[in-house]
């Protein structure tokens, strides 16, 4: 009998994560994958230049992430991981909103986006450091905001929950009730697509279902 020669395809036994966020962290593991995940994640520059369309912004943060967790990995861990980096902004009028730099600037941007409709979008990427294959991809969730008055918004700068969001909200906490409606990916305004992810891992031989 003649022994068929080619090589088993070969995919990642572990993921790592590539970010600090709670978030990211709760959504990953939500998915119950049966491979182990492990977070990594380093100070990357989040400085982008201003010619940079919202897609690219947040496609290109990722995979700046993803790759500067891949320099932390030894060669070992390396070949056996994809690793996962995402970014999320806040997109109004045009102009990409981070995270806010104090209470007075979280003030500052839900004053603007009250009683508006702005846009957030996310960026995937996966990096494979054993083949260099790298992958990028992002969505797009617009979002209505109530119309706010300013001692709603003081109080509820002073709850903190702003203070590490894009935007200066988290749909998924108490800035729940400032949200009006949205139309899109709700788990990409929380920073992670987990629809997108999915159809992201699959191509790197992972399957979530
Ligand atoms: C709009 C919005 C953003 N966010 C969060 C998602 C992201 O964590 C954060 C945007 O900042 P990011 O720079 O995308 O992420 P991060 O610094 O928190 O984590 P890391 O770079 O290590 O992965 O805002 C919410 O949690 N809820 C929301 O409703």
């Amino acid at each position: 009998m003649e022994h068929s020669r080619t090589t088993p395809i070969e995919h990642p036994s572990q993921l790592v994560l590539a970010s600090s966020s709670p978030r990211r962290r709760e959504l990953v593991a939500s998915l119950g994958l049966s491979l182990p995940v492990l977070i990594l994640s380093s100070d990357t520059d989040e400085t982008t230049p201003p010619h940079w369309t919202p897609p690219q912004i947040v496609e290109r943060l990722g995979l700046r992430k993803a790759r500067a967790s891949a320099e932390l990995l030894s060669p070992e861990d390396a070949s056996a991981s994809l690793i996962i980096g995402a970014d999320t902004i806040v997109v109004l009028d045009g102009e990409a909103l981070g995270k806010p730099r104090d209470r007075a600037d979280a003030v500052g941007m839900l004053s603007r986006l009250q009683g508006r409709r702005h846009e957030v979008f996310t960026g995937i990427a996966c990096f494979e450091p054993r083949t260099g294959r790298q992958l990028t991809a992002h969505r797009r969730t617009e979002v209505v905001m109530k119309p706010l008055d300013s001692g709603t918004i003081e109080r509820y700068v002073e709850s903190g929950e702003p203070m590490d969001k894009a935007g200066s909200y988290g749909i998924q906490g108490r800035g729940a009730v400032l949200v009006d409606r949205i139309d899109g990916c709700y788990f990409n305004v929380v920073g992670l697509p987990l629809s997108l992810l999915s159809d992201m891992l699959s191509e790197f031989g992972i399957a979530v279902i």
